[in-house]
């Protein structure tokens, strides 16, 4: 919805408040739907309507989508220029920071960015070169130390107490843990890295050891607006602290129900300490909700009632009439996915756009299953959360080659790209960088070339030598330039599917056309990875269908929303059924979820599963679906349009608990003698049937008592 000129008449007396008071700390707890974007978009447009320059504003937000579109809205808003706020996400800000001001803690403005998966290679080279690899074959792999060092940093425990709680099995290693820890620090600060994680803490460093640093800031960002401060980190609201010290001009809106990036090291008790970082801190809360109608709501308001702290708010809306939430309990995922498909095409034919519809899930590979369902029958889709651009190699690649044309000494980077070439393998890598080590290039060319009789190498260190980050190129030429030298290196090393992997490619040769300078193009690049989805820019008949995972649905609304898989293991993940921090973080996912829903809501549920391994298991219903009261929600029985026209009708009684039980007794039918084959085990013989169990004598592993609930059995004479 665009805002109107009179934009302050357009908001009710809560937004209004928080629109109006500029000056002081300010925390406004914002509801789902509540219009929380509404009010930033149009206090920043009151900002500078009773004159404040738009370069005194800085708003951070999760994504820089999310910002430029604020700032887009806001401009828009007051027909003004807006493009001098600073707006992007607390990584980017820090980033440009350290950029000017870094050689106060000794990093130099070029520095080399590390992403996850480089911030790993690191620790892998580390432990080679500590000998911790070779004798210590239990020893942590190279993403539970990266993961375990985050952890460090972002939770206030120590090394020791993480272990304890998380990884007992490796307390033995903690002084060598310890250890690599300390070189992993002295590594990057030699070769002039920093990881996601020291963008914070070195800007935080500046910030805490340099009043005139802070002075400058309040300078220069006056007001200051922070979204989702729920899913901000400890030290992300440390950094706050010191932006905002000298005016204490800030004001965060956050929602401590839908606080969902805990697992990434998000604090969701910043938002109840912010006011006791600034004691005069007004609180304004949002309760009144303009998306979803009343029965999406009251679901929404049960389902977080449960959680144990939370600022309380009771969401309210005006649309009082809607359809109850469905909840369809589907025999298995293939009835699932006919159920939904057969309802997006009749909400299609009713008019909604298919980009008007959205299908959410947990995680990633729930969704497989619909997808195939989906191509089977021509609908149009696309999907978020999967995989991120940067993780696939062939990316990686490019970037290694970019990143050491922007800091020659990110021997990391040097390392990949030498491991490209034909002829060289590690210990040759090695040498060479080594060699460049000691002596930079151009200077050491020949030396190189002695080194490796490799053509790729020479091609490489000619271009090399010719490229000129800084000066006249522009990023699109450096990248065409590479790209020349890779093309054949990338064709050999993925000659079974570079056809599908050119197309990112092509994604990233368009993205590179908007930036003017390299290393601009790379931090952002590395800041705010870009999914694949995202740059496939295939051009479809019809706005395509919306598949996402729910992390990657946060801040968004349909008409209709779909909920996959809300069974026990799934939604809640498993991971999360030991630790009760965890399943109140599933919780608060399940509330998201169901608050992006305008109109209609479906919650799935499949009676069976396919596990890797166990083959078609039954499923528990998701405790989230149990715990809600029965007239909150309708539950239907489903017949597909081809067995009957009418397809839909309310289930009278309980339909899951009579199928489950059919589906339970016509499994115990099975009798002493009789020949089973397990999906995992093989073949076997009944040897005794005791109610729900059953002992199976299989030829691949002798007598086995097996849960007739929780397998899958064929008879198989
Ligand atoms: N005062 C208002 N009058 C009418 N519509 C409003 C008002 N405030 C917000 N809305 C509408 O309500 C919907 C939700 O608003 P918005 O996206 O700003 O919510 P949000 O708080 O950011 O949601 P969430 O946190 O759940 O993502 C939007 O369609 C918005 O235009």
């Amino acid at each position: 919805m665009r805002e109107s000129k009179n934009y302050l008449q357009d908001l009710n007396p809560a937004q209004r408040e928080a629109v109006e008071t500029l000056y002081g700390p300010l925390l406004v707890i914002a509801g789902a739907g509540s219009g929380k974007t509404k009010t930033l978009v149009c206090r920043m447009a009151h900002l500078v309507e009773k004159g404040i320059p738009p370069e005194k504003i800085l708003l951070l937000t999760f994504t820089r989508r999310a910002a430029k579109e604020m700032i887009e809205r806001a401009s828009l808003l007051l027909k003004r220029d807006f493009h001098k706020v600073t707006g992007g996400t607390f990584h980017s800000l820090c980033h440009t920071m350290l950029r000017q001001y870094g050689t106060l803690i000794g990093y130099s403005p070029n520095f080399t960015l590390l992403d996850r998966t480089d911030a790993e290679d690191l620790f892998n080279l580390l432990k080679t070169s500590l000998g911790l690899s070779d004798n210590k074959k239990r020893f942590p792999k190279k993403d539970t130390l990266a993961n375990l060092y985050s952890k460090t940093l972002n939770q206030e425990k120590s090394l020791e107490e993480l272990l304890d709680s998380e990884y007992p099995q490796f307390l033995e290693f903690l002084p060598e843990i310890q250890r690599l820890f300390v070189e992993y620090k002295i590594y990057k600060k030699e070769h002039q890295l920093m990881d996601y994680d020291d963008l914070l803490l070195n800007w935080l460093e500046i910030l805490k050891n340099y009043p005139q640093i802070r002075d400058e800031m309040g300078k220069r960002f006056h007001f200051i607006m922070v979204d989702e401060y729920q899913d901000t980190n400890t030290l992300q609201g440390e950094i706050i602290k010191y932006m905002a010290s000298t005016h204490q001009n800030v004001m965060v809106v956050g929602d401590d129900s839908q606080s969902i990036y805990r697992f990434r090291g998000a604090n969701y008790r910043n938002i109840f300490d912010f006011p006791k970082i600034f004691p005069q801190t007004k609180i304004i809360k949002l309760e009144q909700n303009y998306r979803s109608t009343q029965p999406i709501l009251d679901l929404a308001n049960v389902i977080i009632a449960n959680s144990k702290i939370k600022y309380t708010k009771t969401l309210f809306t005006l649309k009082k009439e809607g359809a109850k939430p469905v909840l369809f309990r589907a025999k298995d995922e293939a009835e699932t996915s006919k159920f939904v498909v057969d309802k997006i095409l009749e909400l299609r034919e009713k008019g909604i756009k298919l980009s008007q519809i959205a299908v959410l899930f947990r995680s990633a590979y729930h969704s497989y299953e619909l997808e195939v369902e989906l191509a089977k029958r021509g609908i149009p889709f696309v999907k978020y959360g999967g995989l991120k651009l940067l993780e696939s190699a062939h990316i990686k690649d490019l970037l290694a080659f970019l990143k050491i044309i922007l800091n020659p000494r990110d021997f990391l980077s040097w390392n990949r790209v030498l491991l490209l070439m034909e002829g060289i393998g590690p210990r040759t890598a090695e040498k060479i960088i080594q060699t460049l080590k000691r002596e930079a290039l151009p200077t050491s060319l020949n030396r190189i070339l002695g080194l490796s009789p490799s053509h790729e190498l020479k091609r490489w260190l000619e271009l090399y030598t010719t490229i000129k980050p800084y000066e006249e190129e522009s990023p699109s030429e450096i990248l065409q330039k590479i790209w020349y030298f890779y093309e054949p290196l990338f064709q050999r090393i993925y000659s079974e599917d570079y056809h599908r992997r050119v197309k990112d490619l092509e994604g990233l040769f368009s993205l590179v056309l908007k930036y003017k300078s390299l290393d601009e193009f790379v931090s952002d690049l590395l800041l705010e990875p870009l999914e694949i989805t995202e740059l496939e820019g295939e051009t479809l008949d019809e706005d395509p269908l919306i598949l996402s995972t729910i992390h990657s649905a946060k801040g968004l609304e349909w008409h209709t929303v779909f909920i996959l898989s809300l069974i026990e293991g799934r939604f809640p993940s498993l991971y999360s059924l030991k630790n009760t921090d965890d399943l109140e973080e599933e919780r608060r996912l399940f509330y998201v979820a169901v608050t992006r829903a305008r109109e209609k809501l479906f919650l799935l549920s499949p009676l069976m599963v396919y596990l890797p391994g166990e083959g078609k298991t039954f499923a528990k219903p998701s405790r989230f679906l149990t715990e809600l009261p029965k007239t909150l929600y309708e539950e239907v029985n489903y017949t597909t349009p081809e067995e009957k026209s009418s397809h839909i009708k309310p289930v009278t009684e309980n339909y899951m608990n009579t199928h489950y039980s059919t589906e339970l007794s016509s499994t115990s039918s099975f009798k002493i003698g009789d020949f089973v084959k397990h999906p995992h085990f093989g073949e076997g013989e009944v040897l005794e049937v005791m109610g729900e169990k059953i002992k199976v004598n299989f030829i691949s592993k002798g007598p086995t008592i097996l849960h007739l609930k929780y397998t899958q059995l064929e008879r198989l004479l």
